[in-house]
């Protein structure tokens, strides 16, 4: 779900977001544009609009766990843990977690990665929602979904600053034929685990430029 369709289409707070928000191209390396939440974070009004948007959502819904993604997942989660009265639990890398953990695998677009929750964190019948700056391919979102229902937690939406054209792009594809979807979607959008996006990103590859410095 975009902020097109999610009721914030004319929140007069979108505009100012998105502008905080610094695309760096070429990080980490050549051809990508790297959203850079570190600026929004200098903006009082911005990231205070950021939280307040996802708390204005999830306040009243009965949302006890509010779970963050390593790392920047733990820069909204928390404040909006605080605001809505839910407990914050961190989804953090291999071997951060000093207590028993359960580990989910998932794919990146080399190799693998894995999210890990400390065991006890979160009772059964929980529930949750899960904290993103980003989704790009869902396979993180995927994973920490994994990872909450394995104990037991209902997870009823993941939300995310921002969403890349990729996703965009895929969402709109699910419209003509789930088949075409990529798995880690169909799986995010299959169990209407529905994404809050305030900033779609309409240009995530640098194509042209890259092309352009190719020639060099
Ligand atoms: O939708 P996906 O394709 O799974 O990608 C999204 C994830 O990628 C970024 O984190 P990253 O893995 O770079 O870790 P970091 O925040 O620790 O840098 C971002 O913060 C998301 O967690
Ligand atoms: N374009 C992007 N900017 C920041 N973080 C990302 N993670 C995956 N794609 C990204």
């Amino acid at each position: 779900m975009f902020a097109a369709e999610n009721g914030l289409k004319s929140d007069p707070r979108l505009q100012g977001i998105s502008e905080a928000i610094r695309v760096v191209p070429h990080f980490p390396k050549q051809g990508i544009m790297f959203q850079d939440i570190t600026t929004l974070l200098l903006d009082h009004k911005a990231f205070k609009d950021t939280v307040d948007i996802f708390v204005d959502r999830y306040r009243g819904m009965s949302v006890s766990v509010v779970a963050g993604v390593e790392a920047r997942g733990f820069v909204f989660g928390p404040a909006i843990a605080l605001a809505i009265g839910a407990k914050f639990v961190p989804l953090r890398k291999p071997r951060k977690l000093p207590g028993e953990v359960i580990s989910e695998a998932y794919e990146l677009e080399y190799g693998t990665d894995c999210l890990e929750i400390h065991v006890g964190a979160v009772q059964p019948g929980e529930r949750a929602i899960v904290i993103d700056d980003l989704v790009a391919t869902g396979g993180t979102l995927s994973a920490a979904i994994r990872l909450l229902e394995r104990v037991g937690a209902e997870v009823i939406e993941c939300a995310c600053v921002i969403g890349v054209r990729e996703v965009k792009v895929m969402a709109e594809e699910l419209l003509d034929s789930v088949g075409s979807m990529a798995s880690h979607f169909i799986s995010l959008w299959s169990h209407a685990k529905l994404i809050i996006v305030v900033k779609v990103c309409e240009n995530d590859y640098a194509q042209a430029d890259f092309a352009e410095k190719d020639d060099t």
